[in-house]
C-alpha cells in the first residue's frame, strides 16, 4: 500500500471539499490528518469525502464523510456531487450508487454537467433527528435559548436528512443575522445530543428560499446541500413552499425536489480546483506537478 493517497480539491457551490481516493487501501483518514489539512490555507476544507472500496453488493463505493474538526458526518450533499464529478471524469460513467453510514445514495451526472443526487427520505421523528426529549410536532419546536436575543431564533423546524438540521424561519434578509455568533451556541444546544446543522431561511416565493448555514463540525459555509434539502422539506411541511424549490445559498442556487415517493432530489454543480496526494495518517500533502503553473 502506498503511503500517500490521491486527492482532488473541489467545491460544490463554494462548499469546500477534499475528495480522497482511498480505494484499494485498508487505512482511513485520521482525525489528525483532517485537522492538519484544514489548518493549511491551501487545503482548508469543510468536508473530506473519502472514497473506499464497496462494502455492499450493488454499490460502487463506500463514502466516508469527515468534517473539518475531524468528526464524522452521515451525509453531505455538495460533497456527493463532487464525488460524482470526480468519478465521472475518471470512468465516463454517469450513474452511481454509493453507500454511506446513513444508507444508499443514487446519483447521476447530466449532459449539461449538473449533478442530481437522491438524498433519500427525510425523517421528522424526535428520536430520528435526534432530539434529547420528546417533541410530538417537529414542524416547530420551542427552544430555551438564553444568550440569543432574536425571538425568531427560538423556534426552528427540525429534520434529519441522514444528519440533524434545525431551520430557523426569518422574515428579514438572512444576512442581517449574526449566524457566526449564535450558530455555535445552537449547534451545541442540549436539545441536540448529536449537535446539529443550524440554518436561517427566508422564503421569498412559493418556490424560492434563501439560506445560510452554520455547519456542525465545520462552521460557516458557503453552501450546505443537506441543509438545502432540510429547508425544502420543512418549508413544504409547514406549507410555506411548494415541493420543488430553488434554495439560494451564498455560493449559488440548488434545485431541491421532494418527490411524491418521499425521496428528496438535489441538483447542482461541482467544480474541480486542483489535485495532489496526501498521507491519510498525518495530512502531509503535495500538489500534483502537472497542476503547478
Ligand atoms: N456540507 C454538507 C453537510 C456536511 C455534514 C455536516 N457538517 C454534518 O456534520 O452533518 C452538505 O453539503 O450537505
Amino acid at each position: 500500500m502506498n503511503r500517500t493517497a490521491p486527492f482532488a480539491r473541489m467545491n460544490g457551490l463554494g462548499n469546500e471539499i477534499i475528495v480522497a481516493d482511498m480505494r484499494g487501501r485498508a487505512d482511513r483518514v485520521t482525525p489528525a490528518a483532517a485537522i492538519a489539512l484544514n489548518a493549511d490555507a491551501a487545503t482548508k476544507f469543510d468536508q473530506i469525502m473519502a472514497i473506499h472500496d464497496p462494502r455492499t453488493a450493488g454499490t460502487i463505493n463506500y463514502i466516508e464523510i469527515i468534517n473539518s474538526d475531524g468528526t464524522q458526518a452521515q451525509a453531505c450533499g455538495n460533497g456527493t456531487r463532487c464525488v460524482v464529478q470526480a468519478l465521472a471524469a475518471e470512468t465516463g460513467q454517469k450513474v452511481f450508487t454509493f453507500e454511506t453510514v446513513a444508507g444508499i445514495l443514487n446519483a447521476e451526472e447530466h449532459a449539461d454537467g449538473l449533478i442530481s443526487v437522491d438524498m433519500g427520505v427525510p425523517r421528522f421523528g424526535w428520536r430520528d433527528i435526534p432530539l434529547a426529549e420528546e417533541f410530538r410536532d417537529t414542524r416547530m419546536i420551542e427552544l430555551q435559548v438564553g444568550p440569543i436575543d432574536a425571538p425568531v431564533l427560538h423556534s426552528p423546524s427540525v429534520a434529519s436528512m441522514g444528519n440533524p438540521h434545525a431551520i430557523f424561519w426569518v422574515d428579514r434578509d438572512v444576512w442581517s443575522y449574526e449566524l457566526e455568533r449564535f450558530g455555535p451556541l445552537l449547534e451545541n444546544h442540549p436539545v441536540f445530543p448529536e449537535r446539529a446543522n443550524i440554518s436561517i431561511a427566508q422564503v421569498t416565493a412559493r418556490d424560492a428560499i434563501t439560506l445560510r448555514t452554520w455547519e456542525r463540525g465545520a462552521g460557516l459555509t458557503r453552501a450546505c446541500g443537506t441543509a438545502a434539502c432540510a429547508a425544502a422539506v420543512c418549508g413544504a411541511r409547514t406549507r410555506r413552499t411548494d415541493r420543488k424549490v430553488t434554495v439560494t445559498v451564498p455560493g449559488g442556487p440548488l434545485v431541491i425536489e421532494w418527490r411524491d415517493d418521499d425521496h428528496v432530489v438535489m441538483t447542482g454543480p461541482a467544480e474541480w480546483e486542483f489535485s495532489g496526494s496526501f498521507d491519510p495518517a498525518t495530512g502531509a500533502w503535495q500538489r500534483d506537478t502537472q497542476d503547478v503553473a
